[in-house]
């Protein structure tokens, strides 16, 4: 028997770059992300994370560079299609219907991974278990108690738990969350944090954070990449990455991030 192969990466971009006029808002980033690892992107503001993550989940196209989902080159797709082949983003709130229920929000998530479909046949057989299945989802956000409630109507923590549960319910390989616990209150917090940790932990899934918060960073992270003006300028283990001089340069002048 030869040696274990190493894992395949699931998402990875080469030489990723995108301009605005004359600024280079993403300077030729390579990383590869693998199943069973959560990577956090850190770096002062401006340094480009929002930006890296436009560019993978599609919601950008590159200027030059590429982006691989399991080996196959998706830098011309778009952001709808990335979704369907398995990147999944939280936190886009535009992708919430505000005048449907929370139940109703995340029984179209599922039934949009499961590809149901509105034919006669399968609408009312497969109803029952759609609701279950959502159910499932918002139990696991702890919003169960709102099921009814109009989206239009919930509290920016509850709405941000909604995309949690609609992320859960469209069960992508890939999963990018952008600042979870933004704006939450200090008592939802933990519940966003508990679900992701669950999700870790089940190491099947590629995670992706885009993140401030340190002490988010060091709970959460198997790994760091460092952005700054555009680059990547460190990426590695959340101890080695935080103590080297690139980082502590880079940080020069925020200290509040590290
Ligand atoms: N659509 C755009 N048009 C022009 N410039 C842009 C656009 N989007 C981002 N930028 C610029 O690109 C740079 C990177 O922005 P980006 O939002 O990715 O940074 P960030 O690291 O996510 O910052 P923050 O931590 O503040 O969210 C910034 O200088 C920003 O002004």
């Amino acid at each position: 028997m030869g040696p274990t192969p190493a894992p395949a990466p699931s998402l990875s971009t080469r030489d990723l770059t995108i301009r605005f006029g004359g600024h280079i808002a993403v300077n030729a980033v390579s990383a590869d992300f693998y199943p069973g690892t959560l990577t956090v992107i850190v770096g002062p503001n401006g340094a480009g994370k929002t930006t890296y993550f436009n560019l993978m989940s599609g919601q950008l196209p590159a200027t030059s560079g590429s982006v691989h989902l399991n080996g196959v080159d998706i830098t011309g797709t778009g952001a709808a299609r990335r979704t369907q082949l398995g990147i999944g983003r939280a936190f886009q709130l535009t992708n919430l219907f505000p005048n449907l229920t929370v139940l109703e929000n995340v029984r179209l998530a599922v039934q949009s991974h499961q590809r149901v479909g509105m034919n006669m046949f399968s609408v009312w057989s497969g109803h029952k278990e759609l609701i279950e299945r959502a159910g499932h989802y918002l139990e696991r956000v702890a919003l169960q108690t709102k099921r009814d409630a109009r989206v239009a109507a919930l509290s920016h923590g509850d709405k941000r738990k909604l995309e949690v549960a609609i992320l859960l319910a469209l069960e992508p390989a890939v999963m990018m969350f952008d600042e979870p616990t933004a704006g939450m209150s200090v008592d939802e917090v933990p519940v966003v944090l508990d679900l992701i940790h669950q999700v870790k932990a089940e190491r099947n899934k590629t995670i992706l954070l885009v993140e401030h918060k340190m002490d988010v960073v060091r709970s959460l992270a198997d790994r760091i990449i460092v952005l700054h003006n555009g680059a990547l300028v460190a990426d590695g283990n959340p101890a080695a990455v935080m103590a080297s001089q690139i980082v502590q340069e880079a940080y020069l002048g925020t200290p509040e991030h590290v």
